[in-house]
């Protein structure tokens, strides 16, 4: 998986040099822990016995300097990581195809753009295990040398404690996933209720159950298992505060009664103990985040096998070019095209042997009831879906699937659910002083609307829908490519100007050499095509030329 292979290269490269600088700072810490143990007890230092004080701010010194190492460069790893994890999400999204992008949901993008940043931190999240291993091993071997029987005994003690600990707190992650649905279902309704707002104000019904059967049962819900959890939680964490007060209980008076330790021991061994303290809660607080980094490397996973095409190199130069060949025609040869739901694996949709040419400068009306697939064709022709068998080509060449692209610079498309962007990602030059596009915008009756910010280049786009739209399309002209494709472009404008759009604006571009594509249900300017095709069932079941008005 890309993911890991991310990880493992970044995280492999820097791994002996952060052991190895962990170990040193947990020996650091070790021998600082030694230092205060044989103050504590009033006994000698090998060697160094005269320069206490300097031994002690040595090992301080290093220490401090060894974490600040071992961190920032921990900060950059993570940060390095992070960012590759994110650009590899993006580049893959935008060369997988559109229908991969569909079948995913825009949710698990967000989630897997979520989950880079739990994997971002498995190399902290390995390091500080490790180095509060090294402590640990370090603190159990110096008990178990001060005395072998009382560092028995303590450790014994404390694994019984831990994996008491461990095992309440399996039980509460049961209720953190339940809650975790809840929250999910929450975000649903949430969104219908924001989405949905004019419509929930229109039915009262509506409105009322809403709230009551969904958002406020759900809220109280949560909130039973919210306060249980939380309440457990607290009660769990206060056992796991308090058993170092039991731990510290067989310190002070099990082991001198029991085992006759001295109390010299029994301080180093108190001492000790406060030392394993920060570690000990180190390995804990690792199951919950190691259970997040399985989840999160599931899912990214999941997201990674399901954008499975990828089309074109990225940024390849030749794929940004407009076919310098020009447009001759366009064919489809026996193509067949299925939406594979697994929500109705039994009835998916189907374009059946479709065959088709267009010829440059058609003006082609494609029609159809409702769900009779011209939209789906419109996807296909555009190159947006790629057939499951036959062949489109263009001017006889068939394209592979990683020039998806090449195929696609033949077409600018506006879609019934066109969207329009906030920022000028196609460089155009949206200024009074370009002819073509204050040409565009008096042919779409835009110039007392739309207002051009000559200082940011952007136009305003507090527009009405119908507006929108033939913004859109002074965009897809702008675009300069030579088959135009619109999927009920007319739907949303107004009669006088529906008619004039049919009647002179289609005759003018077609003029101007455009092929134009339109989906479309205006019956009443059929007329203005040459040619009608008409689909039923995912068929072409009449192909016409219409009959001049
Ligand atoms: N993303 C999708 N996944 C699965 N099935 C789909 C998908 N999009 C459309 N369909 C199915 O394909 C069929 C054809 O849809 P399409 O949008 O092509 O019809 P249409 O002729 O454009 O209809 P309309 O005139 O209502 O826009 C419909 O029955 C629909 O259920």
């Amino acid at each position: 998986m890309n993911f890991l292979n991310i990880l493992l290269r970044k995280f492999r490269a820097s791994l002996i040099f952060i052991l190895l600088l962990g170990i040193f700072n947990s020996l650091l810490n070790g021998g600082l822990l030694i230092f205060i143990n044989t103050t504590i007890s009033g006994k000698s230092l090998p060697f160094f016995n005269n320069y206490r004080w300097m031994v002690f701010t040595a090992i301080i010194v290093s220490s401090l300097l060894c974490a600040r190492i071992f961190q920032t460069y921990m900060i950059r790893l993570t940060n390095n990581i992070l960012f590759d994890f994110e650009n590899d999400i993006l580049r893959k999204l935008r060369q997988s195809s559109y229908r991969d992008f569909e079948n995913l949901g825009k949710e698990k993008i967000y989630t897997a753009i979520n989950d880079t940043k739990t994997l971002a931190h498995i190399p902290e999240v390995f390091m500080n295990a490790f180095n509060a291993f090294v402590v640990m091993i370090c603190c159990c071997a110096y008990l178990l040398f001060m005395s072998f029987t009382g560092g028995i005994v303590v450790l014994l003690s404390m694994a019984a404690l831990v994996i008491f600990y461990i095992v309440r707190n399996n039980g509460i992650e049961a209720e953190l996933n339940k809650q975790r649905d809840l929250q999910n279902a929450y975000y649903k309704y949430i969104n219908d209720l924001l989405l949905g707002f004019k419509e929930l104000k229109m039915g009262a019904v509506r409105n009322l159950n809403i709230f009551n059967h969904f958002l406020i049962k759900n809220r109280i819900i949560a909130k039973k298992i919210s306060v249980e959890t939380s309440i457990r939680y607290n009660d769990n964490e206060l056992t796991g505060t308090y058993s170092w007060y039991v731990i510290f209980g067989i310190t002070m008076f099990v082991l001198p009664f029991f085992f006759s330790m001295d109390i010299e021991k029994v301080t180093v061994f108190l001492v000790t103990i406060l030392y394993l303290m920060g570690p000990v809660a180190i390995m804990i607080t690792l199951i919950p985040t190691s259970t997040a980094i399985k989840i999160a490397i599931e899912r990214l996973s999941v997201f990674d096998q399901q954008l499975r095409f990828i089309e074109g190199r990225d940024g390849a130069e030749e794929l940004m070019d407009h076919n310098k060949d020009g447009f001759d025609h366009l064919e489809f040869k026996n193509v067949d095209f299925t939406y594979y739901d697994n929500s109705l694996p039994d009835r998916p949709f189907q374009l059946k042997s479709i065959n088709l040419r267009i010829n440059r400068g058609e003006v082609l009306f494609i029609t159809g009831g409702n769900g009779s697939g011209k939209s789906t064709f419109g996807y296909l022709l555009t190159g947006l879906y790629q057939p499951d068998e036959g062949e489109i080509s263009v001017n006889g060449r068939t394209f592979g699937r990683e020039e998806g692209q090449l195929y696609r610079n033949y077409f600018s498309a506006v879609f019934t659910d066109n969207y329009l962007f906030g920022e000028n990602y196609d460089n155009f030059d949206l200024s009074s002083s370009n002819t073509e596009f204050m040409e565009l915008v008096k042919l779409m009756k835009m110039e007392n609307v739309l207002h051009i910010d000559e200082t940011t280049r952007k136009i305003t786009t507090n527009l009405s829908k119908g507006q929108r739209k033939r913004l859109a399309l002074i965009y897809a002209l702008l675009e300069n490519k030579p088959v135009l494709v619109i999927d009920e472009w007319a739907a949303e404008q107004d009669p006088s100007f529906r008619q004039y759009f049919y009647t002179e604006v289609l005759d003018k571009l077609n003029r101007r050499g455009k092929t134009i594509i339109a989906i479309t249900h205006d019956d009443d300017y059929y007329y203005c095509a040459s040619r009608v095709i008409k689909f039923n069932y995912g068929s072409i079941v009449s192909e016409e030329l219409p009959l001049v008005k």
